[in-house]
């Protein structure tokens, strides 16, 4: 594991647009394609926002990117609650990509379908190969949860699965996640963690004792991959470095 400390979220977001565009490059330089899974949450908009503009919108092939999403909540597309349309607005508009290379979660079917859908996508994508995607990108919640795997519930312990529904009664909602599993097989992760509101949970999560149930952050560790923690020095308040 990597740990990369900024100033604060700007410096951050700077830090890691710049370090993501260098990395997409080196991996294109090997491959035809890169598979890039984006997060939800508040955490990435300005860093979506920056990779919009120069000079990232010039120096990535951005047609050459798949995109994929690490969880989805199971509303309308219009909804500013849905990740996807956060995405699109902050990024995938305003750059060269290729809409056939764009995979929402859907939400105008059922969650459980959407899951099952999404599921077949990836079999297609990655099916005999033991890396799957390039680089994920994923935020950290306050409580510990990353994608949509809620403390507590089952969905924490799923061992094979790539693609799972589940329901949300905090937030009133359904939800579509990524699985531990399928993340794990990625050559890169990335989180993201900002603000003092995470810097007990960060610190148990990178240095505590492994309880998935109580802090699911710690279920992503890639087997042959990397792992980087990009927080600022807010969320970084607790960790001993
Ligand atoms: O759809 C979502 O809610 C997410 O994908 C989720 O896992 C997010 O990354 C964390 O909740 C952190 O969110 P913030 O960046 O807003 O703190």
């Amino acid at each position: 594991m990597e740990l990369h400390v900024a100033k604060d979220p700007v410096q951050l977001s700077e830090n890691v647009a710049a370090w993501i565009s260098n990395y997409i490059l080196e991996v294109l330089q090997k491959q035809e394609r890169f598979t890039f899974v984006l997060s939800g949450g508040n955490t990435p908009k300005q860093l979506y926002t920056l990779l919009a503009k120069a000079p990232y919108n010039m120096m990535i092939p951005w047609e050459r990117i798949h995109f994929f999403w690490g969880d989805e909540r199971a509303v309308p597309f219009e909804d500013d609650r849905n990740n996807a349309k956060m995405a699109f607005e902050t990024l995938l508009d305003k750059v060269n990509v290729n809409p056939e290379n764009i995979h929402i979660m859907r939400t105008d079917i059922s969650p459980e379908a959407s899951a099952t859908e999404y599921e077949e996508i990836l079999n297609n994508y990655f099916g005999k190969e033991k890396t799957t995607f390039d680089l994920v990108l994923l935020g950290m919640g306050d409580d510990g949860h990353t994608l949509s795997l809620f403390p507590g519930l089952p969905i924490v312990h799923e061992h094979k699965a790539w693609v799972k529904s589940l329901w949300l009664e905090a937030q009133n909602m359904y939800r579509i996640t990524l699985t531990a599993p399928v993340v794990n097989l990625a050559a890169c992760v990335v989180f993201l963690a900002t603000g003092e509101g995470k810097a007990i949970t960060l610190k148990n999560v990178i240095d505590g004792t492994f309880d998935a149930e109580k802090f699911p952050s710690q279920l992503i560790r890639p087997q042959n991959g990397e792992l980087h923690w990009f927080v600022d020095e807010a969320a970084a308040g607790a960790l001993e470095i």
